[in-house]
Formats: structure tokens, C-alpha cells, sequence
């Protein structure tokens, strides 16, 4: 059997040579031919997956180990009888982790506290149920939008009105170009118009969610709105007018903590197991080699706020910094650079699965207010 893999999915070799032969390929650029001799196909969001690529092809199993599936012409893979498996959930915590911090960067930028603010979530699935608890454990009232959600007879969301009129509004719906509550361009000029005074919006679903055009438009009419942007229009081209007027910018790796990127290739081995009705011999916490520990010693910390919690364990300004570094380069060369800046990515760890230590040693007995924060923040303190 003969498996073909996003060359930017980490463990895949170790996970499915049980299966056959592996090639791992950039997906960026994965042709027909690449493709036409391939059994199974692991993608990840950067593959357009369709008729164009697949027609005609021996491929039977496609798998992404994503999130969102708007890259996959799920209809037509239906229609040919491909057997189709995603990562539901799979970088949700990376993704709170990344708008945690984005938060804390901003309230410790413009001295505010975030306690007492009123945050807008537009999309409650994975991402967005996990961030209104953090966010709750923050000190926060969380509102949230999901018309799906309400029309299945979840009560207590609320409409865009109530959104717009938040304090911090943050996207995680998958993007819907069609169906009764499309997604495409939900931030458009009207809705940018209506946020207050010193909001914060932030997009990590996908760029095409908030209207790029219109979103540059009211940044160019107003200074008075902290945006964060970690996925854009285009990609991998950004509008770098865009990019220079938004306060975080960073290259589509909200979700590119290394578990989530594990996670995402594991459930991928799990449903391929079960396609081909064979038990996985392996397990997720076998493949997480020993240089991916990430300790946390809270005793080499001082002062101990959550930024400085955090930022020992995910730093989001230099995601920024690096990706800002390459704007200034012809449209090709930053392209590249985008990709270049996923595919090199540095090692993260999830707040979750960091040691909290004090002095090398099991932090115990931490005092109750630090204990509560680390708690609030996601990282593993008992209690
Ligand atoms: N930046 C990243 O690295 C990154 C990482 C993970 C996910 N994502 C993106 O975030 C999206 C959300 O992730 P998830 O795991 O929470 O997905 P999910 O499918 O678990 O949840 C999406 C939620 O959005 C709701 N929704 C659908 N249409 C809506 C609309 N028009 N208005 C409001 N809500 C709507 C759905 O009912 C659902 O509850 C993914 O589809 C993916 O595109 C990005
Ligand atoms: O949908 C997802 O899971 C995320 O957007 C994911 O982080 C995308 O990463 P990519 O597939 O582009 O490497």
C-alpha cells in the first residue's frame, strides 16, 4: 500500500510504515501526478483535495489531520465512495493557548485587566467551548454566537448584536461559503463599523471569516481597535498593509502547538486502523519523544503574573517578530517565507502538558492564589 503524507506531519513515517510505504511530499504544491498511484492521502489544510487532484487516482482513504475541512470537497469524495477522516479537536487547546496569551500581551501593552471584560465568541465548537472556560477562569463574561448551535436547541447564545457590542470578539467557526449561516466575510464592513472603542477582535478560524479589504479599510479610518490576526486572505500572501496596521500578526499557527500537530496525525493512524479494520499497535503518549518535555520552574520566575507564566512556556510576540520580518520581501520570497515559518516552526508545548516545578522540585503547597492562576491558565496544578 502505498501512503502519501503532508511532509509537514510530524511522527507520520513512525505511524503508518506499519501500513506500507510512505512519501512524505510539501502539500502546498501536491499534484495529480504526485497523487495518481496512492492508496491512502494525508493532507493537511494547504491541499486543495477534489476532483482535479484525485480523479482517476487509486486513492481510497483521504485523511486531514486538521481542523477544518474547507480545503476537501467532502461532496464529491462522498459521491466516489473515498472513505474521509479528520481531526476534530486536535489543536483546540494550542489555539486557546495562543489567544490567552494574545490577550495577556494586550492588557500588559495597554495596562488593562482582563478580569471584568466582556468577551464575544463567534463559533462555540471545540475551540471556541474551550476558550469560553478559559476565558470564564480568566474573570471574564463570556458571550457566545453559534446560530447552528441554537437552531440544534442550545440556549443561552446570543445574536452578532450582542458581539459586536463586546469588549474582545474572537472567531473560531469553521468558513461556510453556503447553508443557512454561511461564515464567509461574518466580520464585514457593517459589523466592523459597530465595534467599540478600544475592542479587540481576533481571527484564528480562517482569513476569509473577517473581510481583509474591509477590516484594512477601518483600520486605515481608526486607531482605536486592537486587532490580532493569525490568519488571513490569501495565504500564503498577506496583505501586508493589512499586516502592518494589525497589533500580533502571525502566520496561520494559532493551532501549531506540537501536541495538537501530534494529535492531528494520530487520530488520522486511528481512523485508518479502523478502515482497514486492523488494532492500533501503537499509543499518542509512546510517540512524545523525551525532547519535547517542557518543565515550568516556577522558583527562576519573579514576578509571577500570568503573562510571565505564559510567556515561560509560549512566547506569541515572537511568532510576530518573526513573521513582520518578512514582510518587507518581494511577494514570492514572503510567500516562501510564510510556509518556511510553518514548516520550521520552533517546539511548543500545550499550558497543559508543562511540569510546574519550584526549585527542580514537584511543585507542591504553591500558594493559593498562584495555584488558582496556573489553574485558570490551563496548566497542570492538582487541587
Ligand atoms: N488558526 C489555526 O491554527 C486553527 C486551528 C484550529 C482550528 N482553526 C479553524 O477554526 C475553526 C473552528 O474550529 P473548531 O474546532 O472549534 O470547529 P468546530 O466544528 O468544533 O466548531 C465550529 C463551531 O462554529 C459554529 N458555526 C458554524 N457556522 C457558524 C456561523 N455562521 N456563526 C457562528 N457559529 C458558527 C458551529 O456550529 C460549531 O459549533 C475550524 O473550522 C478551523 O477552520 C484554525
Ligand atoms: O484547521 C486546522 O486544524 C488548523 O487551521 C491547522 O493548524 C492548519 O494547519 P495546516 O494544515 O495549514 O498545517
Amino acid at each position: 500500500m502505498k501512503i502519501l503524507v503532508d511532509e509537514n506531519m510530524p511522527l507520520a513515517r513512525e505511524l503508518f510504515a506499519s501500513f506500507g510505504e510512505v512519501l512524505a511530499r510539501p502539500g502546498r504544491s501536491l499534484t495529480a501526478d504526485d497523487v495518481h498511484d496512492a492508496d491512502v492521502l494525508l493532507v493537511r489544510s494547504v491541499t486543495r483535495v477534489d476532483e482535479a487532484l484525485l480523479a482517476g487516482s487509486r486513492v481510497r482513504f483521504v485523511g486531514t489531520a486538521t481542523i477544518g475541512t474547507d480545503h476537501v470537497d467532502l461532496d464529491w469524495l462522498r459521491a466516489q465512495g473515498i472513505a474521509f477522516a479528520s481531526a476534530p479537536g486536535c489543536n483546540a487547546m494550542s489555539v486557546v493557548d495562543y489567544v490567552s496569551s494574545a490577550l495577556l500581551e494586550l492588557a500588559d501593552r495597554h495596562d488593562f485587566a482582563l478580569a471584568g471584560r466582556r468577551a464575544g465568541i463567534v463559533g462555540l465548537g471545540n475551540v471556541g467551548s474551550r476558550l469560553q472556560r478559559r476565558l470564564q477562569a480568566l474573570g471574564l463574561e463570556v458571550l457566545a454566537c453559534d446560530p447552528p448551535l441554537a437552531d440544534a436547541g442550545h440556549t443561552g447564545l446570543v445574536d452578532m448584536d450582542a458581539i459586536a457590542g463586546c469588549d474582545i470578539v474572537s472567531f473560531h467557526t469553521p468558513l461556510l461559503r453556503h447553508g443557512a449561516h454561511p461564515s464567509f466575510h461574518l466580520a464585514d464592513a457593517a459589523l466592523l463599523a459597530r465595534l467599540k472603542p478600544g475592542a479587540i477582535l481576533l481571527n484564528t478560524s480562517r482569513g476569509a471569516v473577517v473581510d481583509n479589504a474591509a477590516l484594512l479599510s477601518a483600520l486605515e479610518r481608526r486607531d482605536d481597535l486592537h486587532v490580532v490576526l493569525d490568519v488571513w486572505e490569501g495565504e500564503p500572501l498577506v496583505d501586508r498593509r493589512l499586516a502592518a496596521r494589525v497589533e500580533l500578526a502571525t502566520p496561520h499557527i494559532a493551532g501549531y502547538s506540537y501536541d495538537g500537530k501530534l494529535r492531528g496525525t494520530w487520530m488520522l493512524y486511528e481512523a485508518l486502523c479502523a478502515f482497514l479494520d486492523q488494532p492500533p499497535t501503537m499509543t499518542l503518549a509512546s510517540l512524545v519523544p523525551d525532547s519535547a518535555r517542557r518543565v515550568l520552574d516556577l522558583a527562576q520566575l519573579a514576578p509571577r503574573r500570568a503573562l510571565d507564566l505564559v510567556y515561560a512556556t509560549y512566547r506569541i510576540t515572537d511568532d510576530d517578530t518573526a513573521f513582520r520580518a518578512t514582510l518587507d520581501q518581494t511577494d514570492d520570497i514572503r510567500a516562501a517565507a510564510f510556509d518556511r515559518l510553518r514548516k520550521q516552526y520552533p517546539l511548543r508545548r500545550e499550558f497543559a502538558t508543562v511540569e510546574i516545578v519550584h526549585g527542580g522540585l514537584p511543585a507542591t503547597r504553591l500558594p493559593v492564589g498562584e495555584a488558582a492562576m496556573l489553574r485558570a491558565l490551563g496548566f497542570p496544578v492538582a487541587g
